[in-house]
């Protein structure tokens, strides 16, 4: 059911052109086209003509189970822009706007902020970039996540990863993060463990089925991570 690094389907490992460049062929201008559309509808002034379709990977995984490092391995190698929805949230709270307080009061509880609030702070974030290659990570989180970003933004992601690891590790990496996060604590990342298997693995779920998921063993150093990711985006 799931799609392994190591069994690329054969579409995908027979050619010579980059992952990027055959989903793009293969989902061409019809999902840029959505997606501009929506764009044009909140920027009303159009997308900046030139613009190809645009590559999105959403990236899920537990609390802890190296989204965002190893995120930031693929934008080195593969010039992706990351946008972690955490981060997002958290610049937020720091930056005392008006949803802040809110933000901040639902992160150290462990739960979901309400999808609109995280979706267009996404969408702002993919307007005023000038790539086309978009690591999504943390996101979406929850069906309802899931169906507030088609709704209001339209494309489908073109591929999904998913870091599978076991909870134990994944609370172990959280309580050393220190990064000072508010929701780095034992309670909390139980809470959010709880949550990431009511409310995300219904998304993994989904996107196996659909055919899109790439699920990545999340154990072992970070190099050897990155090497059962490399594959997905290398010629
Ligand atoms: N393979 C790994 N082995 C050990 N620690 C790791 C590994 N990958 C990431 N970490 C560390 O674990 C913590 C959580 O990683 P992070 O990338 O922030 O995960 P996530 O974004 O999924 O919560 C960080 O402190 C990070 O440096
Ligand atoms: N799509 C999202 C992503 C994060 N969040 C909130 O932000 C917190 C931290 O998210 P994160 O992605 O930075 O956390 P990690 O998985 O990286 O540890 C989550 O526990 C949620 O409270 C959310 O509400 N909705
Ligand atoms: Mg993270």
């Amino acid at each position: 059911m799931w799609r392994r690094t190591t069994s690329l389907s054969p579409l995908f490992s027979s050619s010579k052109h980059s992952l990027l460049n055959r989903t793009r062929a293969a989902y061409g201008l019809r999902i840029w086209k959505m997606f501009s559309s929506e764009i044009q509808n909140v920027e009303e002034g159009g997308t900046s003509p030139g613009r190809t379709t645009p590559f999105i990977t959403f990236v899920l995984g537990g609390p802890g189970s190296g989204k965002g490092t190893q995120c930031a391995r693929i934008v080195e190698n593969f010039g992706f822009t990351h946008l972690s929805a955490g981060d997002l949230l958290r610049q937020e709270i720091s930056s005392y706007s008006e949803n802040g307080a809110m933000i901040y009061n639902i992160i150290k509880d462990g739960k979901i902020v309400p999808s609109e609030v995280t979706v267009n702070l996404i969408q702002k974030a993919i307007q005023s970039s000038e790539n086309d290659k978009f690591l999504i990570d943390g996101f979406p989180r929850s069906e309802e996540n899931r169906l507030t970003y088609e709704r209001i933004i339209g494309a489908e992601p073109s591929i999904v990863l998913f870091f599978d690891c076991p909870q134990e590790e994944m609370v172990k990496r959280v309580l050393n993060r220190g990064q000072g996060r508010v929701d780095d604590n034992e309670n909390i990342v139980k809470e959010r463990l709880k949550v990431f298997a009511a409310l995300s693995l219904p998304v993994v779920n989904y996107y196996a089925k659909k055919g899109k998921l790439y699920k990545i063993d999340g154990t072992g150093t970070e190099d050897e991570i990155f090497e059962r990711v490399r594959p997905i985006f290398a010629t």
